[in-house]
């Protein structure tokens, strides 16, 4: 007996699933991605195996796909090896000049490498940078406000300048950036500490991307976390605003980041789970996505900037 009616419904779903892709593909071709793939997120090695190919799906799809990666667990992992302690304030790392060194090292050196070379399983695509490189991000020394006062917390830098020019370049010439958060002062001449949330959402909003797209160890943003885990799917940039000053810990420069991203022309800017195999591609190609969306405010006219 054939077997042809067998293969027939195993063909088709997957055609449905190509054919439901193409309003979208045809829709972003072209167009930026800023994808933040968070240290948290990086939890073993399938995850991050099916990034990689996410990622070269999507630079195959037409798009153009800048990769900004975090590191926080791994460089904690490296100060704790060398006897240096790790301490956060306001969701950042207080940096010492040999908190520095360690940081660099294991950004740069660990991190990005790992990324670009699983990359590059798929073909000649990742080039990897630091801010540092051709003055990609420019930063100065932050110093934030904790309980009204100014606080010292060591090299951690402020972004004051974003230079599109190599990632354009690199984009142009068919490549997958892979961006360090790392940044030089001009002032002081120092190397500074970005946090990897805060890095990728001004330069999706320099580059004037599409989408922002930042991977974490959580559903999405929780509505009363700790309390509760109910994820918030859309948010607009107002109503963002207003939830800012209850966040903690990570969760501050992430959705800061997304605000900075959507009220610098962004359109949406999207909180998601990376622990969840192929979450780009899931958040992309279904209807209503898995995490939490940011999006401008509505304008009267009833247009809005989201295009999911
Ligand atoms: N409202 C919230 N919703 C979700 N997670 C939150 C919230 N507030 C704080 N968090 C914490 O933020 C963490 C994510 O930030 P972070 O640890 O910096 O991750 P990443 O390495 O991906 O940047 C979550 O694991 C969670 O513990
Ligand atoms: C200033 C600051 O906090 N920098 C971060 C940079 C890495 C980062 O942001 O990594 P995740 O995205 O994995 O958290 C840090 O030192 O941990």
């Amino acid at each position: 007996m054939s077997n042809t009616p067998t293969r027939k419904h195993t063909a088709l779903p997957k055609a449905q699933i190509l054919i439901e892709a193409l309003p979208w593909l045809t829709r972003h071709n072209g167009k930026t991605v800023v994808i933040k793939f968070g240290g948290n997120a990086m939890v073993d090695e399938d995850l991050k195996a099916a990034f990689a190919q996410d990622v070269v799906f999507l630079r195959h799809a037409g798009l153009n796909v800048v990769v900004v990666h975090g590191g926080g667990p791994q460089i904690s992992a490296a100060l704790d090896k060398a006897g240096i302690v790790s301490e956060f304030k306001a969701g950042l790392r207080v940096t010492t000049e040999d908190a520095m060194d360690v940081v660099r090292m294991v950004l740069a050196g660990q991190v990005q490498r790992e990324l670009v070379g699983l990359l590059n399983q798929h073909g000649p695509l990742a080039v990897g940078l630091t801010g540092e490189d051709a003055h990609t991000i420019t930063a100065t020394k932050h110093l934030p406000e904790i309980d009204g006062e100014l606080v010292d917390i060591g090299r951690v830098g402020e972004i004051t300048a974003i230079d599109t020019g190599a990632i354009e370049a690199l984009l142009a010439d068919g490549r997958i950036p892979v961006v360090s958060s790392i940044a030089r002062s001009q002032d002081d001449g120092h190397v500074y500490n970005v946090n990897a949330d805060t890095a990728a959402a001004a330069l999706a909003a320099a580059l004037g991307a599409e989408t922002l797209m930042v991977l974490t160890d959580v559903e999405g943003l929780y509505e009363n976390w700790p309390d509760s885990d109910e994820v918030i799917s859309r948010l607009t940039a107002s109503q963002l605003e207003k939830l800012l000053p209850e966040l903690s810990s990570g969760m501050v420069p992430k959705m800061e980041g997304c605000l900075h991203a959507v009220r610098g022309g962004v359109t949406t800017a999207r909180v998601i789970d990376g622990r969840v195999q192929h979450s780009i591609l899931l958040e992309i190609f279904t209807d209503e996505g898995i995490g939490t969306m940011v999006v401008a405010d509505e304008r009267k006219s009833g247009q809005e900037g989201e295009s999911s």
